[in-house]
């Protein structure tokens, strides 16, 4: 019977000891955190990759080190699993106790209970291929999660510098090689070809759409749109700002999708002439966020919903011109945070199911629809195709509607959000209805919202039900909220504790911008005081 190597685990995580001030969570995004606190979290991510990929009898697992939208220095590290999808949530808590194991001896412990609690064999060999994104803890970070997968013998892939999306895609495709599910090569260039021979196609014939301007956020996204240049040719071309990867505190820095979605204006660094449509991603390239400036050259954001509605319209439309509406039928996914219009505006044409925040939670919903359609409001998402109906649309008689889904299904990326893969599907459809952003825009009208972020004492007091739309407690909250939002007309408001930082969210959404500002600036107060918040504190907007 093969043995844990208990003598080398415990020298090497020796030189990774873990702060012991510190308390370690894998939430929603993986482990994120400030990025030189975590070391000893990479040695052990690396250990419990390898055990994971031993558990499903030897297939690759991803790891991802990169803190997304957040500020420069903090970083973190997410798992993959043999699909390219998020990790299993029931192995997030194991994630958490080998963290948290405060010393190199616990560490051990820890991982043998693992072992033995989820029956591992020890002899079936480990296989992980990891990556990261562009931050200046990166290198390290990776010098740690390598030491812990030396310590437990894996077999490992670095991938380099890239992005979430590509690490995702790697994993998929490693773990498809030479199957008859094969999802492409298992490269990066695979990728890319893939990709963006399925955008050529779909742009062939139309007129040459206009530059797209990209913002990067200063992140890896410029690298790879960057390659992408190459294959695309003068089919289409793309301007990137935000692309400097040199100076220091530039990443996400006012700029980037998470600016835009926030501050629902343009980053100060772009402007736009009247017509003009560009987009922006996140650090790691999973999130994308479009707008354009009117012909008074004003600023309208298109966010996750609006390319919700504008792809699930175009395939459910594809489907219907290929003769497979019959079989074929598409889903949308979204969150509480959707625009209420948005959603009036699917649920009259589709099937729509409202899940709890976080990728994965809308990921496994669309799993249940032949097409389903996930993107959160903040731009994170992708279109899921069922093996069925992928295999009904490869062996449909052919026409140009079918040829177009075939290219559809390929220039998306199946295995998570991806906001390069994004943008293509984006400007594809567009191509194809010939639709400017103004056309895109006016499928339906945002209702004005906004969105508060409310610091509390506790905000694990904060439970909730019906996908987080009401709070179950603190007792009685739910009603005084309920009796706020009744004072507007076609008001919304719900409040949430957020998975990812220590802050309760409050989302409010009404008729007009000032009435959404003042519901959302009341709910905050109300949550502020009803969570015995400090008066001397209480943010000068609250109401
Ligand atoms: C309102 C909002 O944008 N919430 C984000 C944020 O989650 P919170 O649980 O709200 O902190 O980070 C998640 C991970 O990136 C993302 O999935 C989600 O959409
Ligand atoms: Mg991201």
């Amino acid at each position: 019977m093969t043995m844990l190597p208990v003598k080398d685990l415990q020298e090497r995580s020796d030189r990774h000891p873990k702060p012991s001030d510190i308390k370690f969570q894998y939430g929603t995004a993986g482990f994120r955190t400030l990025g030189k606190t975590l070391d000893s979290v990479l040695f052990r991510v690396g250990v419990l990759a390898a055990l994971r990929s031993k558990k499903l009898d030897g297939k690759t697992i991803g790891v991802m080190v990169t803190a997304s939208h957040n500020p420069e220095p903090d970083n973190g590290v997410k798992l993959v699993d043999p699909r390219g999808e998020m990790l299993e949530s029931s192995w997030e808590a194991h994630a958490t106790a080998l963290a948290n194991a405060p010393n190199s001896v616990a560490f051990v412990a820890a991982v043998d209970e693992l072992v033995k609690a989820t029956k591992i064999d020890l002899s079936i060999p480990a296989r992980v291929v990891y990556a990261r994104d562009t931050r200046p803890t990166g290198p390290q970070l990776i010098a740690a999660l390598k030491d812990g997968l030396e310590a437990i013998k894996a077999e490992y892939r670095d991938a380099g510098v890239t992005t979430t999306p590509v690490l995702h895609y790697l994993v998929r495709t490693i773990n498809t090689k030479g199957t008859k599910d094969s999802y492409g090569k298992d490269t990066e260039e695979g990728y890319l070809t893939k990709l963006s021979d399925a955008f050529k196609k779909l742009l062939a014939g139309k007129p040459t759409p206009p530059p797209l301007l990209i913002d990067c956020a200063n992140g890896v996204g410029a690298l790879m749109a960057e390659r992408f240049k190459g294959y695309l040719g003068d089919i289409f071309n793309i301007n990137l700002v935000n692309a400097d990867l040199h100076t220091p505190g530039a990443l996400n820095n006012s700029c980037g999708a998470d600016f835009v979605k926030v501050n629902q204006k343009l980053p100060p660094s772009i402007t736009l002439q009247p017509g003009q449509r560009a987009c922006s991603l996140d650090g790691d390239a999973d999130r994308l966020m479009y707008y354009y400036a009117d012909e008074r050259g004003q600023f309208h954001m298109l966010d996750g919903d609006k390319i919700t509605t504008l792809v699930a319209s175009y395939i459910v439309e594809l489907v219907k011109a290929s003769g497979l509406d019959e079989q074929i039928k598409v889903g949308v996914i979204q969150t509480a945070y959707a625009n209420g219009s948005s959603t009036k505006y699917l649920s009259e044409r589709l099937p729509v199911k409202c899940v709890p925040t976080g990728v994965k939670h809308l990921h496994h919903a669309a799993e249940q629809y032949d097409v389903g359609v996930y993107f959160e409001a903040n731009g994170h998402g992708t279109v899921l195709f069922s093996p069925a109906a992928q295999e009904l649309i490869s062996s449909h008689k052919p026409s140009t509607a079918l040829t177009n889904l075939k290219n559809i299904i390929d220039v998306i990326n199946q295995t998570v959000g991806d906001a390069l893969s994004d943008a293509f599907l984006v400007e594809a459809i567009l191509a194809q209805k010939s639709f400017s952003g103004v056309e895109w825009d006016s499928l339906y009208c945002d209702l004005p919202n906004r969105l508060v972020k409310v610091v509390v004492s506790d905000r694990n007091a904060f439970k909730t039900e019906d996908a987080e739309r009401r709070l179950v407690s603190p007792p009685s909250l739910q009603a005084k909220v309920d009796e706020l939002v009744r004072k507007y007309e076609g008001g919304r408001s719900f409040v949430r504790p957020s998975g990812t930082e220590d802050v309760v969210r409050v989302y409010a959404e009404a008729a007009t911008r000032a009435e959404a500002d003042e519901l959302a600036f009341s709910v905050a107060g109300l949550v502020y005081d009803e969570a015995g918040g400090d008066p001397s504190q209480r943010p000068k907007e609250f109401l």
